[in-house]
């Protein structure tokens, strides 16, 4: 069994306030675009393994994909084991939650495989004790994300368009971003009730209009790169740019295949390393 892995972008990202529990409150609108991963799930006896594509990131038990498989074992007792082959296209720790739609993947497929008949609704508590963004990624489409992140409201679909995705050769821990956020370093504050209006009057300029992440507080800062990269992808005519997440990946949209295409072609010849051409995706089951 073979299963697409979605990243995900954050149209508009509030930080809003710090809890008890070390966790910060947020509310996000969240959108899956097309850059995926492939996860390859072969039944077998027992155990769980783990291959991945990529020397770069660790096939071991400290894999979202593993820990997702690991869960889902030791909550049901199940006797039965897995391989999981991961093919890494989304790149690793760029505001693009590719370790948390690998392990959401993980969570369906082996609902499936194994034939665990678990809820949606099951899946997604099992998926919140993973990461926040975990739940997110098993439903995708378009959604309102409260809580940590995991409390979610579907929302209608946003209109298509194509998503330039641009990364500089930089890591950013999501942790480090959080735990430097200071409210009074804001500069635009995410209008979250507007960013919903234009989803729900199907209105991509409105989407654009309102694209607002409060962690660019923090993340550019630190990483003045970031922000040249959105200036440029608006010189090169992007209708708008944003970070994504906790970055460092900034993502801009088009209407037109065509543009986007050199859109990028033009941050590659700036020397940006990571540059991909996505396109938004509605909910997939
Ligand atoms: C910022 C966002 C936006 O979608 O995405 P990424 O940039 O990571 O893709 C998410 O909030 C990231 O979610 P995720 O990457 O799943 O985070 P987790 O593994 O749950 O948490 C990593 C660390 O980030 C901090 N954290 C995370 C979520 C949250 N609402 N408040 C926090 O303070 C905590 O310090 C936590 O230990
Ligand atoms: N399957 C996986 N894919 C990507 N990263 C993973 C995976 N499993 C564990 N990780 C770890 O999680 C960290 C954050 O990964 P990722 O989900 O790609 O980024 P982000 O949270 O910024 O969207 C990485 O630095 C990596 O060490």
């Amino acid at each position: 069994m073979t299963i697409k892995a979605y990243a995900k972008i954050n149209l508009a990202l509030d930080v809003l306030y710090k809890r008890p529990d070390g966790y910060h409150e947020v509310a996000m609108i969240m959108q899956a675009i097309s850059l995926n991963d492939t996860v390859a799930l072969t039944s077998q006896p027992a155990t769980i393994n783990l291959s991945v594509n990529i020397p770069s990131l660790a096939a071991d038990t400290s894999n979202l994909a593993y820990r997702a498989a690991a869960l889902l074992k030791e909550y049901t007792q199940t006797e039965q084991g897995v391989h999981i082959y991961l093919e890494k296209r989304i790149p690793l720790a760029a505001g693009l939650a590719g370790g948390s739609a690998d392990a959401a993947a993980v969570l369906k497929g082996l609902n499936q495989l194994w034939e665990l008949n678990l809820s949606l609704d099951e899946l997604s508590k099992l998926a919140a004790r993973l990461g926040s963004d975990v739940p997110f990624c098993l439903y995708n489409g378009t959604m309102l994300a409260t809580g940590r992140g995991e409390v979610l409201e579907p929302l209608p679909p946003m209109p298509h368009c194509y998503v330039v995705l641009a990364k500089p050769a930089i890591e950013v821990p999501t942790a480090w971003v959080y735990g430097q956020f200071r409210a009074s370093e804001v500069c635009v504050r995410p209008d979250i009730t507007a960013m919903r209006e234009a989803l729900v009057s199907s209105s991509l300029a409105g989407v654009a209009r309102h694209l607002a992440n409060a962690l660019e507080s923090v993340t550019i800062p630190a990483h003045p790169e970031i922000l040249k990269i959105k200036e440029d992808m608006l010189a090169y005519g992007a209708m708008a740019a944003l970070m994504s997440g906790s970055g460092p990946t900034v993502f801009g949209l088009s209407e037109c295949l065509e543009q986007a295409e050199q859109i990028a072609g033009q941050l590659r010849s700036q020397g940006v390393p990571e540059v991909f051409i996505a396109e938004t995706v509605s909910k997939v089951e």
